[in-house]
């Protein structure tokens, strides 16, 4: 029978290894790293801190607030530490703790982690794989296409703008007054030569430095910046725009994108299940699944970023998680968001996992109209594809079927560009009438 219990499991989205592989050593090895075998936990201070609120489901378990800092006291397992808070002891799910540091500033140097940030910017690489994003960067065009007379005159502040591209539609498309294009990598040495060779100087002037540190004559009308991470957020380059929006956006100014949303759908991952977990099964005729709890820890802990999900894999219709506007959300909202989500399942199959995708849209100037940048399954794909939550254990769903829960996004209080998404959910059967029987914590180490 469908085990009906509520599930929750933290995915700790430190999913920058592709963008800047260094990070890794950001948590330094130390010698008891070999305790239960984590490489990347750093054992030297015993203080961790709560990333996110933990409620114990018996008396075994330590029920704790985001922030709370505990003592580890026995590293019991990759899944469940014994640590002790106010004098309380009890087991916590190790992947809800983050190592503290004595010195809260000096051991994190680089919360941000800037360095490996921008040198991942400095190359074309990523330039071009933008660039060559057709939906991304055609609906920046039609934006500023569609708004040439209202843009005529006006200033604007392009937030990170790489090569310059946007900088030069609004240049090439309209007549603005000014187009300030800001750019803190290295790349921005080239993109002031690519404006003098396309014969932009006098209408775009490229600053090489941080929005953190913009200074600009006046105020600008529009701000536009494509920001957009993994999973909409991830990097949260978002802080900085909401920060030069709050210093250097007029009162009625533009937001472009002007709001963001974060959708999701539970989905079949079959070959992605089987291609990591059921392999075990029998490679070569031999018996290797005794390994598959290790897979499924090593493999489905964190987010998979770059997952490309097919409608026909859809077990329900998406739901919207989130929805920000972005010309008065506060920089302190993006620490934690939340969502209930409630799925309507609309066809038998297997329930592997939760696929999350985003969407903007640009409110024209002088009409109600907008553009649409809508990066889901049922769009053409995009270079940020989808992402995918895999569950532990996959379950039979059937149409009928009803998958409610929440996901909470908490941003992580040390690493300023992580975030960890938090999944619990249920499925009930029109069949069945029992409430939840139980709620126990399923959660992933993730690495
Ligand atoms: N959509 C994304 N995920 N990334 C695409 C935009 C990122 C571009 O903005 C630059 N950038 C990011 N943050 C900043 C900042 N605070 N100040 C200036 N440039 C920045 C970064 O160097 C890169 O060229």
């Amino acid at each position: 029978s469908l085990d009906r219990s509520w599930q929750t499991k933290v995915y700790k989205a430190e999913m920058s290894y592709e963008k800047f592989p260094e990070t890794a050593r950001l948590a330094a090895p130390c010698p008891e790293a070999s305790i239960g075998g984590y490489p990347n936990v750093d054992f030297s201070t015993n203080e961790f801190i709560a990333m996110c609120d933990f409620v114990a489901a018996d008396d075994t378990q330590l029920s704790l607030s985001q922030g709370d800092k505990v003592l580890l006291l026995n590293a019991v397992t990759g899944e469940w530490w014994w640590v002790e808070h106010n004098g309380h002891c009890g087991y916590v799910p190790a992947n809800y703790l983050h190592g503290a540091c004595e010195e809260e500033d000096s051991d994190v140097d680089d919360p941000w982690q800037d360095e490996e940030y921008y040198g991942s910017y400095k190359t074309l690489k990523l330039h071009l794989e933008m660039l060559s994003d057709q939906p991304r960067t055609q609906s920046y065009r039609n934006v500023i296409m569609q708004n040439s007379q209202a843009l005529k005159g006006k200033r604007i502040l392009d937030l990170g703008c790489g090569t310059g591209i946007i900088s030069f539609f609004c240049a090439q498309l309209s007549e603005p007054e000014v187009v300030y294009a800001v750019e803190a990598s290295d790349i921005v040495e080239q993109t002031r030569k690519l404006v003098e060779e396309n014969g932009y100087s006098r209408v775009i002037q490229v600053l090489g430095q941080r929005a953190e540190e913009l200074q600009l004559p006046t105020k600008v009308d529009v701000l536009v910046s494509e920001w957009m991470g993994t999973c909409l957020l991830f990097e949260f380059m978002l802080e900085s725009v909401l920060l030069a929006r709050d210093l250097w956006l007029k009162e009625d100014g533009v937001m472009w994108p002007s709001t963001a949303r974060i959708h999701m759908v539970p989905c079949c991952a079959d070959r992605e299940y089987s291609s990591r977990v059921h392999f075990w099964d029998s490679p070569y005729g031999l018996n290797f699944s005794s390994l598959k709890p290790m897979a499924v820890q090593e493999f489905f802990s964190t987010p998979k970023p770059d997952y490309v999900l097919k409608p026909e894999d859809c077990l329900s219709q998406p739901c919207t998680l989130l929805d920000v506007n972005l010309k008065t959300i506060k920089i302190e909202a993006l620490e934690r968001m939340s969502s209930e989500f409630q799925f309507h399942v609309d066809c038998d199959g297997t329930f592997h996992g939760l696929t999350a995708w985003f969407s903007v849209q640009f409110q024209n100037i002088d009409s109600q109209e907008q553009v649409d940048l809508d990066t889901g399954p049922f769009n053409p794909l995009t270079h940020w594809k989808h992402t995918l939550f895999m569950l532990d254990q996959p379950m039979q769903v059937r149409t009928g079927d009803k998958i409610a829960g929440s996901a909470v996004f908490t941003r992580n209080p040390i690493w300023r560009r992580h975030l960890s998404v938090t999944i619990t959910w249920s499925i009930t059967s029109p069949s069945q009438n029992t409430e939840q029987v139980s709620t126990f914590l399923h959660t992933a180490r993730a690495t």
